[in-house]
């Protein structure tokens, strides 16, 4: 045999092996980075009696390959094994899409001993959040110029464990200049936050009407999101300056000093400024979410008429809203401090209800913890100390709790914490089982007991929380990003490989 006949030979046997052996290689190999996922694959299957996706919820096998959803094969029985494909056998948990938190507060660069991206990632793939979009502040600096943006971006890489966006920061030195706020939406925000009552951070101001009016011309073009904090601080007769400690620890004098007109008021605004953003003949017009809506009363149906009325406004409540009453706010328990703050009883039935009837959109965490020593504890002084609740792990089992008791459905939930908020955020890959979406997925059994406190890790930056306690049920199994098992049972994929999100 002459050496090039022996060549041909030796590669045609080479052709043969792999072929013989590529399905297996490239299931293993193909795009995957080691340390990424707690599976060595990239393409398998999960089965469960329990699949929610858009047409119900059903027995279904999820084809996952190279990170995307491939297919869903509407079965009875678990796939069998093959060598191109691995198959994991969830039996009756419920297989549902990542949830979507989009009003998170990471704060890093700057504040990482607040919370921080590998903390608040960490615990987000714990609870089954597969996305969190950022909130502008409280990092140093504030996310409200390019510079910062990048700075933002540049501290994230690395440091992920789950996808994560970032809003860009609207506050009064770059909101009357069209060219500050461009560059802001070209390096990437995903649409602008805004506070119109101080926000607790110095360099975060407070923006008016007119701030608000400008960029809603800018995000109307770029058809991004305006979220505002909606609280007006109004005049109130019985304001006092001296209240001495035994008041201050009150948790109703703090209700009393932002009452439900702080935010009637705001909302009334921004519906206001809403009715006429179809700026340059444009027919979408710009869209204004509201975020953490505590007043089930006039602001709430103010928002109702709003939407009846064809104006493009979404709004978001949050667990702690939904779960605890000012009744049971023990005087100087500062971790239930929030704005705007938690109200009665009836309040929260009122916003179940609301809901439960589709009036409000989406839910949200408002994860905002701060360090330990600033929710002054010790003092017990509702006044003084750092209004933010840390929640962002627990909201899938929280809310499903509680929602259950209010007669919330399963597929209902998946709409509120993974389809609206994906939507809201320009994330049309994301938030629900469907073919070519990215393999975001929460694996998770709703009918296990748990309990948050000794015996249940929680991965936030500080434990110090007002769920501290609770009974719930609904314990995450595994959580996948964009196919990579990125937590199951307790363990974290050894390498953080979430990405930032950029809008393009
Ligand atoms: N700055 C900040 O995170 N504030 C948040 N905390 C809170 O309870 N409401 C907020 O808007
Ligand atoms: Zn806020
Ligand atoms: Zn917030």
């Amino acid at each position: 045999m002459n050496s090039s006949l022996l060549l041909g030979v030796a590669i045609g046997i080479a052709i043969g092996c792999a072929s013989i052996f590529l399905p297996y290689f490239s299931d293993r190999n193909q795009g995957l980075n080691e340390g990424c996922s707690l599976l060595p694959h990239r393409h398998f299957w999960l089965y469960s009696k329990r699949v929610l996706t858009p047409g119900g919820i059903m027995s279904a096998a999820v084809e996952i390959n190279g990170g995307h959803i491939v297919s869903i094969v509407h079965q009875n029985k678990t796939p069998k094994q093959t060598k191109r494909a691995h198959v994991i056998d969830y039996g009756n948990a419920v297989i549902m899409p990542g949830l979507v938190d989009v009003h998170v507060h990471l704060n890093e660069p700057g504040r990482v001993e607040w919370e921080g991206f590998v903390t608040g990632t960490k615990a987000a793939a714990a609870g089954g959040f597969t996305t969190l979009i950022d909130m502008p502040l409280n990092s140093v600096p504030t996310t409200t110029s390019k510079e910062a943006f990048d700075m933002k971006v540049d501290a994230a890489k690395g440091r992920l464990f789950v996808d994560v966006g970032f809003w860009g920061g609207l506050v009064p030195e770059n909101a009357l200049n069209n060219t500050a706020i461009d560059e802001l939406l070209q390096a990437g925000a995903l649409g602008l936050k805004s506070f119109m009552c101080p926000s607790g951070i110095n360099d975060f101001g407070q923006t008016n009407a007119s701030h608000i009016k400008e960029a809603l011309r800018i995000l109307a073009k770029y058809q991004r999101p305006l979220l505002v904090h909606a609280e007006i601080p109004q005049p109130s007769e019985d304001e006092k300056t001296d209240m001495d400690i035994s008041e201050r620890r009150m948790y109703s004098t703090y209700l009393r000093t932002r009452p439900p007109s702080w935010e009637e008021e705001a909302i009334k605004i921004l519906i206001a400024v809403s009715k006429d953003t179809h700026f340059d003949g444009s027919k979408d017009g710009a869209h204004i979410h509201i975020v953490h809506l505590s007043d089930s009363s006039v602001s709430l149906d103010l928002i109702k008429e709003a939407k009846e009325s064809g104006a493009r406004i979404s709004v978001e409540t949050c667990p702690h809203y939904l779960v605890f009453s000012a009744e049971e706010i023990s005087d100087g328990d500062t971790r239930f401090k929030c704005a705007p703050p938690i109200r009665d009883v009836l309040n929260r039935e009122r916003l179940w209800k609301a809901l439960k009837d589709g009036h409000i959109d989406m839910l949200s965490s408002d994860h905002s913890p701060s360090s330990p020593a600033l929710k002054l504890l010790e003092a017990g002084d509702f006044l003084r100390a750092w209004g933010g609740i840390s929640s962002l792990q627990f909201g899938l089992p929280v809310t499903w709790s509680y929602g259950q008791q209010h007669g919330l459905q399963l597929e209902q939930l998946s709409e509120l914490w993974s389809q609206r908020p994906a939507k809201l955020a320009g994330q049309h890959k994301k938030g629900t089982i469907v073919t070519g979406n990215d393999a975001d997925i929460v694996v998770w059994d709703p009918e296990n007991e748990i309990q948050i406190g000794e015996n249940y890790t929680i991965y936030h930056k500080h434990p110090i929380t007002p769920y501290t306690g609770k009974h719930l049920f609904g314990s995450v199994i595994t959580t996948f990003v964009r196919g990579n098992m990125v937590y199951e049972n307790g363990s974290h994929a050894s390498t953080a490989c979430g990405v930032p999100i950029l809008a393009v």
